[in-house]
């Protein structure tokens, strides 16, 4: 076949624009990315070769090498591992395959030099090769096939794919460096690179051909060595390595487990949130090796969906070679490896969580992760108390995180409950007309934003004999509660019975607009509020439900007047007049929209509103009788 030529995706030659003009100053970081897919590439072939042991047999020792060629100013990085064919080349290095240069592009501003920024934060894997080549060539055979292959780009726009002949299994990338870039030809700069990056790769790493070849990094799997051998930095680019990140790990875990079951972990919490943690797959990403050898980074059951931030590898000397994926996951070792895994996480995140000097840390991992660690408390029984420890929450009653046990021991006399709301976002929460009473009598409420906390509250219901209840629905049981002060307001409360007037009246009116209209508790500053029964669905859940479309309809509200607040107060003495309940009609009105639009929901009816605005403000005015 002759030379095909064809066009990178656009996304692509727009990420090699940027790349080939960057001013990035670590350039150096290209090679760390070919020998990490050259790793990965080996790796992939040593699990083929388990079923498959022909495909590796013509030359099995598994190796990366590093070759330069001053004259020409190349520099090559071979592999030996499973090799692309035609269409794989094309696919891999001709549009963005990997979802992380997916997740970099989605990132991008426009602006040069955040976006140059971005490619250290990111990684652009294969296609840095162009921040120091003015051309890549590729040469690859896939293992089990005799047909060669050659892909060759300058990175502007288009690369050609031919056939070659005489290549080796594996994949040579040949980088013709750019004239400024003569340093990544001089052996010591590549060694040092080598061991500050890639040190911790498992398989050889060569420098140059034959017998003169000098190895470049130690050669064995790093979680194999023992903790005391290992530096912060050598943690660090494994971590990268592994986890395909870039950001510092916030936790290392590293152990290894004897006894009835035998495995290494090596395990990371990142710093950063990871951009695909809310995938609905909620996939975790640890890589599962046996004896040293890789098998899967989609081990389904060897870290709980709920651990999903976890980035490592974990070695099982237990699990046979030639398990299938498929067959992993009805492994009984599997699930002891997995319950090996969460106590140990757990355990250390307790131990950051209950140390008083890791408190900002800790805050650091909860803001980053708290979401998803709360999903273990409706999916994961067994930790449930374990995981309700490690819990923060913003709240009314301090400034910064505080745990449920801060709140129990910060309750008033009376109080039986742990109050909270949900909501889109804290500032709003803090707004909240449904919270003034709370927060007039010293009571702390929740302030919980996290879609899964209408999920995981209803699930979990108490936490040391105190109920979970929410602030917006039922009634607020305020009374029982011994406030530090009263608050003053209460002695303006009009008489009970014309109260009870004015709610008639505005019953009568809003009839089947809400499903009952009560004296509040809860409100100390605005004139009304919307709640939910006590037995209906909380008002936010119902919000999002709806915005998901899986519910349509909803329960109707309960309207809540504050009989204190002046315009209330006023209107009370309206409805005790004989025959003047008809003249707060449109009041009544306005006064639930009013509730709706604080609560952040839709007016039904908005030129009836600004209809009856309209009268009120005219009356207001004088303009009208
Ligand atoms: N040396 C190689 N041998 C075999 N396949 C390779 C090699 N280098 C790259 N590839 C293929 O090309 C794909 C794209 O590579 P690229 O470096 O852009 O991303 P990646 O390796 O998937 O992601 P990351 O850089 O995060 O590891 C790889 O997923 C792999 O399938």
């Amino acid at each position: 076949m002759s030379e095909e030529r064809l066009s990178f995706q656009a996304e692509v030659s727009r990420l090699l624009d940027m790349v080939a003009h960057s001013l990035y100053s670590e350039k150096e970081v290209f090679l760390r990315e070919l020998i990490s897919n050259a790793s990965d590439a080996c790796d992939r072939l040593r699990y083929a070769a388990l079923t498959q042991p022909e495909l590796s047999a013509d030359d099995p020792d598994l190796k990366i090498r590093l070759v330069t060629d001053a004259d020409a100013k190349t520099l090559t990085v071979a592999d030996n591992g499973v090799g692309m064919n035609r269409e794989d080349l094309i696919e891999n290095l001709g549009t963005i395959a990997r979802s992380g240069t997916a997740a970099f592009m989605n990132k991008l501003t426009g602006d040069d030099k955040k976006d140059v920024g971005l490619i250290g934060q990111f990684g652009v894997g294969f296609y840095s090769a162009f921040m120091v080549s003015t051309r890549v060539e590729v040469l690859s055979r896939k293992a089990g096939e005799s047909q060669g292959w050659r892909w060759v780009s300058d990175g502007r726009g288009e690369f050609t794919v031919s056939e070659a002949d005489d290549v080796a299994r594996g994949t040579r990338v040949v980088l013709h460096l750019k004239d400024d870039e003569g340093e990544f030809l001089d052996e010591q700069r590549l060694r040092r690179i080598v061991q500050k990056y890639s040190d911790h790769i498992a398989l050889p790493i060569l420098l140059g051909t034959g017998d003169d070849a000098q190895a470049l990094n130690k050669a064995s799997a790093l979680w194999t060595r023992s903790r005391n051998e290992i530096t912060p930095d050598e943690y660090k680019e494994f971590y990268h390595h592994v986890g395909h990140a870039f950001d510092d790990p916030w936790l290392t875990l590293h152990w290894r487990a004897e006894g009835k079951i035998e495995y290494t972990s090596l395990l990371f919490v990142p710093s950063a949130k990871p951009f695909d943690l809310f995938n609905p797959d909620r996939r975790h990403r640890v890589k599962l090796y046996v004896k040293r050898v890789f098998i899967t980074d989609e081990a389904e059951g060897l870290v709980p969906p709920y651990l999903r931030f976890l980035r490592g590898v974990v070695d099982s000397e237990d699990l046979p070679l030639n398990i299938s994926r498929e067959m992993l996951q009805h492994n009984p070792m599997l699930a002891k490896i997995r319950a090996g895994i969460v106590r140990r996480v757990l355990g250390d995140l307790t131990k950051k969580a209950e140390d008083p000097e890791q408190a900002d840390s800790y805050a650091e991992f909860w803001e980053n992760f708290g979401a998803v660690l709360k999903e273990g408390l409706y999916e994961d029984y067994e930790h449930r108390e374990q995981l309700t420890k490690l819990m923060r929450f913003r709240s009314t009653g301090a400034e910064g995180l505080v745990s449920l046990d801060d709140y129990i021991g910060r309750m008033k006399e009376g109080q039986d409950a742990i109050f909270h709301i949900t909501g889109d976002d804290i500032e709003s929460l803090r707004r909240s007309p449904q919270i003034e009473g709370f927060k007039a009598r010293g009571v702390e409420v929740l302030l919980l934003t996290d879609p899964v906390d209408e999920f995981w509250i209803p699930s979990v219901a108490e936490y040391q004999g105190k109920k979970f209840k929410s602030v917006t629905r039922g009634g607020a049981d305020l009374s029982r509660i011994k406030a530090e002060s009263e608050p003053e307001k209460d002695q303006e409360k009009p008489a009970e019975n014309d109260l009870g007037s004015l709610v008639a009246a505005i019953k009568l009116t809003l009839a089947e607009a809400v499903k009952d209209v009560r004296i509040s508790e809860r409100l100390t500053d605005s004139p009304v509020c919307l709640v939910a029964d006590e037995g209906d669905m909380d008002m936010h859940l119902e919000r999002l439900l709806k915005q998901h479309r899986q519910l349509d309809g909803g329960a109707k509200r309960i309207l809540e007047v504050n009989p204190t607040h002046p315009l209330i107060r006023r209107l009370t003495d309206l409805a005790a007049k004989e025959g003047a309940a008809a003249g707060i009609s449109d009041i009544a009105w306005l006064l639930l929209d009013q509730a709706r639009i604080v609560e952040g929901e839709p007016i039904p009816d908005p030129a009836a509103f600004s209809r009856r605005l309209a009268i009120v403000m005219e009356k207001g005015l004088g303009l009208a009788a």
